[in-house]
């Protein structure tokens, strides 16, 4: 029994899988972080823990915590050069956020061919993974979310948007939602005009956002419910690692 975590910056995802699939799962707001030890009493006793945390070490140290009361195994996982048939290009290869590289290694193990790896959370993440598993670089923007509520503090006039999606929007709340998810959107689909012409080129598609923007994608991709968990049990499952 491995129990996968994904700590993002806005929640803190789980899922729980027997070796075969994920028999349970659920996500909890990461500033609530405490309360993860009433979700724990759910898991199978001495089930080991593999975590991404990319929000900070009073998170790190919860986890590691309820870990150690359990008397189970955990490993975070780091990004490194090379791990589960993926090989980094970042100029510095520990310095990419661990739910990246967990996001990379769940993509390398469903698809070959060159792939966009598309994290929607609070920020959005695009990285490249081109064939035979080369992590070649990828974007960081504000995710939707973070760019509807920067638009809101820092203007006089302009509300949290709760509008829709519009080609041509001819309101406030329309303007800004729309404006927000072109943005998310056009940052993917330039980012994959660079792969289009290879052989079966794919999006991925994952986090927190990502229907919302699946809902306007014109390029091929597939949703994933959850390919950074997916990503941290590969991890955890292999031999080498
Ligand atoms: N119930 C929810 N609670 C919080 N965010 C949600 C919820 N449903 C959808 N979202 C969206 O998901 C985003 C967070 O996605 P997630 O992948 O968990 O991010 P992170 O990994 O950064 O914590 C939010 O910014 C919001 O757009
Ligand atoms: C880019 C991120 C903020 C995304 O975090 P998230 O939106 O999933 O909470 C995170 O992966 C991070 O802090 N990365 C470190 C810098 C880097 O990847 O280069
Ligand atoms: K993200």
């Amino acid at each position: 029994m491995i129990v996968a975590i994904d700590a993002g910056n806005s929640r803190i995802k789980w899922g729980v899988h027997d070796g075969s699939a994920w028999v349970d799962g659920g996500a909890l707001a990461t500033a609530d972080v405490g309360r993860l030890a009433e979700v724990a009493d759910q898991w199978p006793a001495h089930a080991r823990g593999v975590v991404c945390n990319v929000a900070g070490p009073t998170v790190a140290e919860s986890i590691s915590r309820l870990f150690a009361g359990r008397h189970a195994d955990l490993v975070f996982l780091h990004a490194s050069a090379a791990a589960c048939g993926v090989r980094s290009r970042y100029e510095s290869a520990q310095q990419l956020g661990a739910d990246r590289w967990a996001a990379l290694i769940g993509a390398r193990a469903v698809l070959d061919s060159a792939c966009l790896v598309v994290c929607a959370g609070t920020a959005t993440t695009v990285d490249r993974l081109d064939v035979g598993g080369i992590f070649a670089g990828g974007l960081i923007l504000p995710g939707f979310d973070l760019m509807c509520t920067a638009l809101a503090r820092n203007t006089a006039q302009l509300p949290l948007a709760d509008g829709v999606f519009r080609a041509l929007p001819r309101n406030t709340m329309d303007a800004i939602v729309s404006g927000c998810l072109q943005a998310q959107l056009g940052a993917v689909e330039r980012m994959f005009q660079e792969i289009a012409d290879e052989p079966a080129a794919r999006c991925l598609l994952t986090g927190g956002a990502a229907p919302r923007l699946a809902a306007h994608l014109k390029i091929p991709f597939r949703l994933m419910d959850n390919l950074i968990l997916d990503g941290l049990r590969r991890f955890a499952a292999s031999p080498g690692r």
